[in-house]
């Protein structure tokens, strides 16, 4: 089929659109940066006007750097930070306030509050498969409609809109037509029941969300509607949508459950296929819907990083050891594994499996002859053990999975591959195509655009560059695990 699929990736510190050819591979691609602004300690907003002005420009710069028109375009894709909230006009399309940014912790009280009202933590793992966390959407919108002067009122009166960044965005390149998300994004917000796939009534009583406020829930496949003409020079089908993580996994084609896959930014995102059954994790993974293809859920278990490539540029940018990212890999080569430094990067508290926002950093092991090698490598290798955390909490929930696909901007680094396939003791592999988290969406879009006929037809589209084998013996990696156990240990603010 001639024609492009277009993607649209609203990330959390830039926006990227990228063109790809019908059989996956990148054409060109264009990115635009954004502020972060920090009102105050642990708040993060994003200006709305911003997250929309570096879409629509990459989307069309994209277009103009490839002399393409976006009568050429068979279909869109949209894939976006999840969480984030955003509150709006109906009649102006003019948002209320700041978008509340998936990383801000201001409702932490209003969650702790939440969490002594009899059943609610309760309530929301079984309906949400989340965690009565700051993290997800609803106590940021309750936080919105408590903060703005007349909000709720407005909101009950169904003057306005509340959305994730892809309903918000869809909202815009419709013209104000249509107030859409998919499953993923809904299954982010912790009002949606990821089990009936409907808004829970219960959840928005808990929350006291008006209903007349949240967005229709479609498949990641599906017609979302079309782009204002003017705003790219044709009337664009919208016909994919997935959060950023999800996206990610289908982009690695993690489609068969037991497949995982792990992202490596500045963040770690590992996302396993469970298949159709919602496995609720006994060991503090979230429980999350991967995909929706023709009413029919597909779920996953999700853990997360807080700090992964952020390590490093904490190492660059705050302690001044090394001057770029790339540096690491020669000195972790000359450190080699048995280094006796453990870093804990636990600079905003651990995320999965501990949930523990108190915890804070630590580097242990010094020694007088301790060096900025040891250092940096502890850095890395701390990524590696938190990946082990996460793949043994799986484990324990009763799946293994036997490789993990890998992307995000860390994985250029062969070292660290190679000593996270010795850690995990599975095979690490790496697609040739690491825009997996926007070829997801575009995979999406060409899938009920009929480019593809189904997941088997996604699946093809995977192409493989570099396996990492386990090469560890048992005992040895078992022992620096041990190591690192310890070390997480001594940060724990409770057990
Ligand atoms: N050679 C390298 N080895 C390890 N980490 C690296 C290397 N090069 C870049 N990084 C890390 O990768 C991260 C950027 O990855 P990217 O996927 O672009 O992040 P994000 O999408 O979250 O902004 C940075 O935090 C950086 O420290
Ligand atoms: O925009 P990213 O890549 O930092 O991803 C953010 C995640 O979706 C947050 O849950």
């Amino acid at each position: 089929m001639a024609g492009y699929l277009l993607s649209l990736d609203q990330g959390t510190t830039s926006s990227r659109a990228i063109l790809f050819t019908p059989d996956g591979a990148v054409l060109a691609s264009q990115q635009q940066e954004f502020a972060q602004i920090f009102p105050q300690p642990g708040w993060v907003e994003h200006d709305p006007q911003a997250i929309w002005d570096s879409t629509l420009n990459s989307a069309r710069r994209v277009l103009q750097q490839t002399g393409i028109g976006a009568d050429e375009i068979i279909a869109a894709g949209i894939t976006n930070q999840r969480e984030t909230t955003l509150l709006w006009d109906r009649h102006t399309g003019e948002p209320l306030y700041n978008a509340i940014v998936w990383q801000d912790r201001r409702t932490a009280e209003l969650c702790q509050r939440l969490q002594r009202q009899s059943g609610a933590e309760a309530l929301v793992r079984e309906r949400t498969g989340l965690l009565l966390d700051p993290y997800f959407s609803a106590t940021k919108l309750m936080w919105l409609l408590e903060h703005i002067p007349g909000a709720r009122e407005r909101a009950e009166r169904g003057e306005l809109a509340f959305g994730t960044v892809d309903t918000f965005l869809l909202w815009r390149l419709s013209g104000g037509k249509v107030h859409a998300t998919d499953a993923t994004n809904a299954a982010r917000t912790m009002l949606f029941n990821i089990h009936t796939q409907q808004w829970d009534a219960d959840l928005l009583r808990l929350f006291d969300i008006p209903a007349e406020l949240l967005p229709d829930v479609k498949d990641s496949a599906a017609e979302f509607g079309t782009m204002e003409a003017s705003l790219l020079g044709a009337a664009v089908p919208v016909r994919g949508m997935a959060g950023d993580q999800q996206a990610a996994l289908i982009g690695q084609a993690c489609l068969q459950p037991g497949m995982a896959k792990s992202t490596y930014g500045t963040g770690c995102f590992m996302v396993l296929n469970t298949g159709t059954r919602a496995l609720q994790s006994e060991h503090r993974l979230l429980t999350t819907v991967a995909y929706r293809l023709q009413g029919q859920p597909v779920y996953a278990l999700e853990g997360s990083i807080f700090m992964a490539g952020a390590t490093l540029q904490w190492i660059r940018d705050g302690l001044r050891l090394i001057s770029s990212a790339g540096e690491c890999q020669s000195l972790a080569e000359a450190t080699g594994y048995n280094n006796p430094v453990y870093m804990v990067p636990a600079f905003t508290g651990l995320g999965a499996p501990y949930w523990d926002p108190q915890a804070r950093g630590a580097i242990m092991g010094l020694s007088r002859d301790t060096g900025i090698k040891e250092i940096v490598t502890a850095g890395l290798q701390a990524v590696c053990y938190q990946s082990r955390d996460l793949l043994q909490a799986m484990a324990q929930d009763g799946v293994q999975p036997q490789v993990l696909r890998v992307d995000g901007g860390m994985v250029v680094n062969d070292w660290l591959m190679q000593f996270l396939a010795d850690i995990l003791g599975i095979t690490i592999a790496r697609p040739r195509v690491t825009e997996t988290t926007a070829l997801g969406a575009a995979l999406l879009a060409g899938l009920q655009a009929g480019v593809f006929q189904d997941t088997d037809d996604l699946q093809r589209v995977w192409q493989h560059d570099r396996t990492y084998q386990p090469q560890l013996a048992a005992a040895q990696r078992e022992a620096l695990y041990q190591g690192w156990q310890q070390a997480v240990q001594r940060v724990r603010s409770s057990d």
